[in-house]
C-alpha cells in the first residue's frame, strides 16, 4: 500500500536486517527502524513497534533467520525465545514452526541462507494470502451494496486490520480496500480501540492515507449505531481462530458481536490461514489472553498540548487497573469466516469445507 503515493510493504528486507514501520510512532511520525538481529526483533514485537498477528510471525521469521547468520546452532532456543514475545496470536507460532520444520534437517552451514529465503516466502506467502482475503470478502459489499443503490456501505471495524498488520493489504481492511478501489461507495466506522488507540491512531490513518471515508467512534458507540440502523456488517480480524470457530481478537470484539447479533447486523471475520489454530477447539478456555498490565488503561498517548506525542494519566492516581488485550467471541455470535480460500460458517465443518487437508490430516 501507499504513503505518500509510494507504494510500501510493512517489512522490507535488506541486505542482513529488515526495516520495518515503527507503529509506536504513527499516526505522528513515519519512521522505518532497521532490525539486525533476534534481539531487536523481539524486542520490536513485544514494544508493539511491530504488531498485528501476520506481521509478528512474518518479523518473528526474519529474526530467526538474523539470528542463525550470527550463530547456526541457535535454532532452538532463538526460536522460543522470539515464540514468547506475545501469547495470543497463532501467526507467531505458525511462522516460527513453519521455520524449524525447514531448518531442523539442515546441516547448520547451510542454515542461515535457507531462513533468509524461507522468512520471505513466508512475507510473500503473506501478501498473497491477504490479496486474496479482500477478494473473497469483496461480494459481501457488493452485496449490501446493491441493497442500497447511491448510499454507502457503512463497516464498523475494531482495532487494525490494515496492511500496517500484514505484510501487505491487511485481513479485514483488505475487504475495505477492494470495495473503494471497486468504487462501492462504503464509509468505516472505527472504533477507537482503547487501551491503545488502534483504531484511532492506525486505521484512522492508514484509510485517511487511502481516501477511505471513515469516521472514528469511542468503542461504547456501536451499539447505539446498529440500532440506529447506521451499521450494515461488522468486520474484524483476528489473532486465534479454533477449529470450531471460536475468535480471539482485540478486546471488546466480543461486544460488538453481541450488539451485532442482538441488531441482526452480518458480523464477519477475516483471517489468513496462519491464524487458524487446528489444535484448540473451545476458544474461551484454551486460548492464552495477553495481560499487558496497568499503563495502558491508566494513561493514553496522543499529541500533548505542545505539540509532542506523550502520554498522560486518564485514570485517578493510585486506582488499580486490569488490560487483558483480547477476547473471545463464541463461534455461534460469527455469521461469517473470510480466508484466502474463500468464505464458510464458522464452524468445524464450514472450516474444514476450506481445508479439507486438515480433516485427512486428523
Ligand atoms: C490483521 S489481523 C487482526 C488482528 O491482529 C488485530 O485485530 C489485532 O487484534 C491486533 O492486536 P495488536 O495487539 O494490536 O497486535
Amino acid at each position: 500500500m501507499k504513503i505518500d503515493g509510494v507504494p510500501h510493504r510493512s517489512i522490507q528486507a535488506e541486505d542482513g536486517a529488515i526495516l520495518i514501520l515503527d507503529q509506536t510512532l504513527l499516526p505522528w511520525r513515519v519512521e522505518w527502524l532497521r532490525i539486525a538481529n533476534a534481539g531487536a526483533a523481539a524486542q520490536a514485537i513485544r514494544s508493539m513497534q511491530v504488531r498485528g498477528a501476520p506481521l509478528i510471525g512474518a518479523v518473528a521469521a526474519y529474526g530467526l533467520a538474523l539470528a542463525l547468520r550470527d550463530d547456526p546452532a541457535a535454532l532452538e532456543p532463538v526460536a522460543a525465545m522470539l515464540g514468547e514475545t506475545r501469547p495470543t496470536a497463532i501467526n507467531l507460532r505458525w511462522a516460527l514452526g513453519r521455520m524449524l520444520t525447514v531448518l531442523r534437517p539442515l546441516p547448520e552451514a547451510t542454515r542461515a541462507a535457507r531462513a533468509w529465503a524461507e522468512a520471505g516466502a513466508i512475507a510473500e506467502d503473506d501478501v498473497a494470502t491477504c490479496r486474496a482475503i479482500g477478494a473473497h470478502g469483496l461480494p459481501l459489499i457488493e452485496a449490501i451494496a446493491a441493497g442500497k443503490p447511491g448510499r454507502p456501505v457503512n463497516i464498523l471495524t475494531h482495532c487494525n486490520t490494515g496492511w500496517i498488520a500484514t505484510v501487505d493489504f491487511g485481513t479485514a481492511l483488505s475487504v475495505v480496500y477492494q470495495a473503494h478501489d471497486a468504487g462501492i461507495p462504503v464509509h468505516v466506522w472505527v472504533d477507537e480501540t482503547r487501551p491503545r488507540n488502534q483504531g484511532a491512531l492506525l486505521t484512522a490513518w492508514e484509510l485517511g492515507a487511502h481516501g477511505v471515508p471513515h469516521t472514528v467512534i469511542a468503542d461504547n458507540a456501536g451499539g447505539h449505531l446498529m440500532q440506529h440502523g447506521e451499521v450494515d456488517i461488522v468486520l474484524v480480524g483476528t489473532d486465534r481462530v479454533t477449529r470450531r470457530g471460536d475468535v480471539a481478537n482485540k478486546i471488546g470484539t466480543y461486544l460488538k458481536a453481541l450488539a451485532a447479533h442482538d441488531n441482526n447486523v452480518p458480523f464477519w471475520v477475516a483471517l489468513p490461514h496462519s491464524t487458524l489454530d487446528w489444535a484448540v477447539a473451545d476458544g474461551v478456555s484454551e486460548i492464552p489472553i495477553e495481560d499487558r498490565g496497568e499503563a495502558e488503561v491508566t494513561h493514553t498517548t496522543g499529541l500533548l498540548p505542545d505539540g509532542t506525542p506523550g502520554s498522560i494519566r486518564t485514570a485517578a492516581p493510585g486506582s488499580p487497573a486490569r488490560n487483558p488485550g483480547f477476547d473471545v467471541t463464541p463461534a455461534r455470535l460469527v455469521t461469517g469466516i473470510i480466508t484466502e480460500r474463500g468464505r464458510c460458517a464458522a464452524s468445524e465443518v464450514g472450516l474444514l469445507g476450506l481445508y479439507p487437508e486438515r480433516a485427512l490430516a486428523a
